[in-house]
């Protein structure tokens, strides 16, 4: 069931998939198919358990009457309840004449607790991927019932009232611990609130692998990142090398009392395996601070004279941002960057440095016209700058909003937050799937534009570099998290040595 590569498809993808399945197979067979893939799903980790299935108007309610069927044929205690429902899709309608007697219940869940919650599975088949208005009661009370008791809760397809497209959640969506989803992954189980309501995600392909293969192209076909996504991580170094193999970054970053965003990233390049790192800080020399104490294998230098001197310390890739500030001086030195660094360097550009380039349309030209590789790591309101909308638009379609701004700079894009949106200049688009909350504090950002610098200094491409880094990123957060660091304190500072030591052992 865990196919690699995890494709993500967007509903009209998925619906011509069913439609083309649908007139070439018998009647009722796609439902027959994913109802038997959810009871082998439950056999396999729930055996013996009670099931309770909600069941809704549709088709994702006639799954769950299917599979409520073959459940009691194999022994489970079910019950099924059925939302009110008018005229029911044809497979659901033969699915609800199908069901055994006795097993439909009169009433409604949410007056019952369970009697053993912890042997009791509750199916969500409330709704799938047609929910297009406004989740319905009673189905968000129901929702809060199967959450209250405490057993696991499967989703089956979504979990309902999550827009499977964006991850946008209606208010009172089903939350769930698992989530089978049919046909193929989809993106808002992964992305923004899809991360809280979906829980871990498997894929029963109902055998259309190859047509899924067929319609997984541009604009709604993209793939979740994995760490099987991510091999470069982990190759191992050649003993014959030294440290020019690995790359000279320079960090342009960290204007007066923004000191610390520079380190950050200029440390996390260092734990990222960048050969050498220079740090140019917005400021006139001397310099406040000539060295990092902590990490005086950092070279800091002043970001004009790190510009006028990079060709001959040999800079093979830049951070630009973190911390840079937005003054003359760094519109100057961001501008001179843009403009002199040689193709060959790659830029990844974050924070000030997107401010700039949203508010200096000669800034914006230049980047597009560079024939080098960039990558820009907005966060959700950074890139609402950028595209002229609130947070809230780019919320509602992250994937749209990465592959605007993918297309608008002609570079890679990273649109941060859960479920960071990686996208390429051509609107190839991935989704990945490591990090937690623990990640919401300061300076996480900056780490991130440091560990993806060392990752171009270091050779990868950019699209291999920006999928690698960010999974790397919230992987490593994972790590800690799975330790006991964090989520809550967790510091940004502590995420590039778990970093370091999970490529080290070769991954999870
Ligand atoms: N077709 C296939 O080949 C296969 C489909 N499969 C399964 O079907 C699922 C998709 O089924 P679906 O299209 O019937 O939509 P579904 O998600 O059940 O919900 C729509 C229903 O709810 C209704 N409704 C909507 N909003 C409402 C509201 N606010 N309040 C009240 N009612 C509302 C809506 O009515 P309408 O809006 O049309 O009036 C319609 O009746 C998919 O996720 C997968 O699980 C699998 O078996 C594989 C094969
Ligand atoms: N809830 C979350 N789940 C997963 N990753 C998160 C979450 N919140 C933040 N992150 C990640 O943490 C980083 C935060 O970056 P940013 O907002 O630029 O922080 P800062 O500017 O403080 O450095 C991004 O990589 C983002 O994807
Ligand atoms: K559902």
């Amino acid at each position: 069931m865990d196919l690699h590569p995890r494709r993500l498809l967007r509903t009209p993808a998925i619906r011509l998939i069913e439609r083309e399945a649908q007139a070439a197979l018998p009647p009722h067979a796609l439902m027959r198919r994913a109802a038997g893939a959810a009871a082998a799903f439950i056999a396999e980790r729930w055996p013996g358990h009670r099931v309770e299935l909600l069941c809704g108007p549709g088709n994702n309610g006639g799954d769950g009457f299917m599979l409520a069927a073959l459940l009691h044929q194999a022994g489970h205690r079910v019950r099924v309840w059925a939302l009110p429902a008018g005229k029911r899709p044809p497979d659901a309608e033969q699915a609800w004449r199908e069901l055994p007697a006795g097993l439909v219940q009169a009433g409604e869940p949410d007056t019952l607790d369970l009697p053993d919650p912890s042997r009791t599975l509750v199916v969500d088949a409330l709704f799938g991927i047609g929910l297009s208005r406004p989740l319905p009661e009673p189905a968000q009370r129901w929702a809060a019932w199967a959450a209250r008791q405490g057993s696991s809760v499967l989703a089956l397809d979504t979990p309902s009232g999550l827009d499977t497209d964006t991850g946008s959640a209606q208010p009172g969506a089903v939350v769930a611990h698992h989530t089978l989803t049919f046909i193929a992954d989809k993106p808002g189980l992964h992305t923004r609130a899809g991360r809280d309501h979906a829980g871990t995600v498997s894929v029963a392909d109902l055998e259309l692998e190859s047509d899924v293969g067929r319609h997984a192209g541009l604009p709604h076909g993209g793939l979740l990142v994995r760490q099987a996504d991510c091999p470069a991580l982990f190759r191992p170094r050649r003993q014959d090398s030294h440290k020019g193999s690995f790359g000279t970054l320079a960090i342009l970053a960290g204007a007066p009392g923004m000191t610390g965003a520079a380190l950050l990233a200029a440390r996390a390049a260092l734990y990222g395996g960048a050969g050498k790192i220079l740090v140019g800080l917005a400021e006139a020399a001397p310099l406040a601070l000539p060295c990092d104490p902590q990490h005086p294998e950092l070279m800091l230098r002043d970001a004009e004279g790190l510009l006028d001197h990079a060709a001959q310390l040999g800079v093979s890739g830049w951070v630009a941002g973190c911390g840079l500030g937005i003054d003359t001086g760094a519109q100057r030195w961001l501008g001179r960057l843009l403009a002199e660094a040689p193709a060959s360097a790659p830029l990844v550009l974050d924070a000030d440095a997107l401010v700039l380039l949203g508010t200096l349309p000669d800034l914006a030209r230049t980047l597009a016209a560079r024939s080098g590789p960039a990558i820009l790591t907005p966060h959700p309101r950074e890139a609402a700058r950028m595209l002229g909308l609130s947070t809230d638009d780019v919320q509602a379609d992250r994937i749209e909003a990465a592959r605007e701004l993918a297309a608008r700079y002609r570079a890679w894009v990273v649109l941060k937050g859960a479920g960071s949106i990686v996208c390429g200049p051509h609107g190839a688009w991935s989704i990945n799937d490591s990090g937690n909350a623990g990640l919401a504090t300061a300076g996480t950002g900056d780490v991130l534009a440091g560990m993806l610098g060392a990752l171009l200094a270091q050779g990868l491409d950019a699209g291999e570099a920006a999928r690698a880094g960010v999974w790397l990123h919230g992987a490593a957060a994972d790590d800690l998290v799975a330790r006991g660091t964090g989520p809550i304190g967790l510091t940004a500072s502590e995420i590039a040595p778990a970093a370091r030591d999970l490529r080290n052992r070769g991954g999870h």
